[in-house]
């Protein structure tokens, strides 16, 4: 008999999931993926794969993730191949990526209670949370019999010390609001963590790294001996590197200074959710969208992008290099190796080559050749060392963390 497990991985604009499956030997097996992407923007676009079936199409009427999960549900029963799922009830346990998880460490089981906790959140990060809540509430409708678990993406910084976590602001105004570093992307940090482990044959309690996870959404993890001592994200995911749309760390009075209206309400609030008009230009209109007119990395990257391109991949660098000193410095030296991990990590070999040489200073190297071509079965690769001291490349995997997590401690 296998347990069923759907991953759902809601992005500002995209909607991804998983189907996994596994038995008496607790090993996870995928059985199909489907992608909502363009979700505000008509036509959304639905990408389907599975053994037996590759599909890729336009999608009507699809201006919000309840209306994207309805058709990702769709593909998924319509697929005969999937033979594990027959019907909605052979779905066990849908586990639900929630970006900002508050005070929670680890997953939990999504009852009346939690879910009140984990909706009261909303207020911390209304640009991130909103979507996860009402993929909840969408799954409590369609799927009523299956358990749904929330995986928090700031988990896994739990760990990090409270002289990291505070802000240099009134302690008391802090806590009362929950003001405070809390870190992301720690679903991907985590499996990077495992996998980095395996790859050096260590346990990861003896495994320390400093992590790269750059999509278009961007950050870095300095992890002593498997935790997170420090990473760049703060309360939300708009410091510390730039991104596809974001400023990463800016001077925090530039806001003042950007218009006249920046303090305003944005025209996106809603009454239940107040964003303001600063967090929204931060968070959608700046990042390399803002400097070079695009958020796909790869045009960035391209040998003959105007010098536009070149600020933004030069700025993106050198923020980079910042926080790898910076986190070199917090781990003492004492590292198993550097990680390249996110869409922009694991392809592009320029950015890797950029980084690498401008931190050969603190010892770390690559080999072109193993740069320009990963060789090995994944998901981690070496493209260097320098004194045991390894360059990596890890494909990683949000979606399987979740299940993983969901198969080893059941709820
Ligand atoms: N071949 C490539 N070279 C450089 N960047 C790439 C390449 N393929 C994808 N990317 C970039 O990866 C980013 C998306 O990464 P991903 O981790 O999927 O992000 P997110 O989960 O935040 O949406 C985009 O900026 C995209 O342009
Ligand atoms: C937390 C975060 O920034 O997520 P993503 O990179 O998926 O946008
Ligand atoms: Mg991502």
């Amino acid at each position: 008999m296998s347990t069923v497990i759907l991953s759902i991985n809601a992005g500002s604009s995209s909607l991804k999931t998983t189907l996994y499956a596994y038995g008496d030997e607790k090993k996870l097996r995928s059985l199909a993926k489907a992608e909502v992407s363009n979700i505000n923007s008509q036509p959304a676009q639905l990408k389907y794969s599975s053994s037996a079936k590759q599909d890729k199409k336009d999608v009507d009427n699809v201006s919000d993730h309840k209306a994207a999960f309805e058709h990702v549900l769709k593909s998924f029963l319509e697929d005969e191949s999937v033979k594990e799922v027959k019907n909605k009830d052979d779905i066990r346990y849908a586990c639900h990526r929630v970006v900002q998880g508050g005070d929670f460490e680890e997953d939990q089981l999504i009852t009346k209670e939690t879910f009140h906790k984990i909706e009261a959140l909303e207020d911390l990060a209304p640009l991130h949370n909103k979507s996860a809540v009402d993929l909840m509430v969408a799954c409590h409708e369609h799927l009523p019999n299956v358990a749904n678990v929330a995986c928090f993406d700031s988990g896994f910084h739990h760990t990090m010390p409270d002289h990291v976590r505070a802000y240099m602001i009134d302690q008391r105004i802090a806590k009362e609001k929950g003001l405070r570093k809390y870190g992301f992307h720690g679903l991907s940090y985590s499996y990077i963590t495992r996998a980095v482990a395996g790859f050096l044959d260590k346990p990861p309690e003896d495994t320390s790294m400093i992590a790269l996870h750059l999509g278009s959404g961007a950050s870095i993890c300095a992890i002593r001996n498997g935790k997170s001592i420090d990473t760049t994200m703060g309360l939300t995911p708009v410091s510390g590197l730039p991104g596809g749309t974001r400023s990463g760390d800016i001077d925090p009075a530039l806001i003042f200074h950007y218009t006249s209206d920046a303090s305003k309400l944005s025209p996106s609030s809603t009454k239940e959710l107040h964003i303001s008009t600063a967090e929204e230009i931060l968070n959608k209109r700046s990042g390399w969208k803002a400097v070079a007119g695009t958020s796909d990395f790869a045009e960035i990257a391209k040998k003959d992008a105007p010098a536009s391109h070149r600020l933004a991949l030069d700025i993106f660098v050198d923020r980079i290099v910042g926080y790898v000193g910076s986190y070199y410095v917090k781990l003492g030296g004492d590292i198993d190796a550097l990680v390249f991990a996110g869409g922009i990590g694991e392809k592009s070999a320029l950015l890797r080559k950029m980084v690498i040489e401008k931190i050969a200073c603190l010892g770390f190297s690559m080999d072109d050749k193993k740069n320009e071509q990963l060789d090995g079965d994944g998901p981690v690769y070496g493209i260097g060392e320098h004194n045991k001291r390894k360059t990596l490349v890890c494909e990683t995997d949000e979606d399987y963390e979740m299940a993983y997590n969901s198969m080893m401690h059941p709820k």
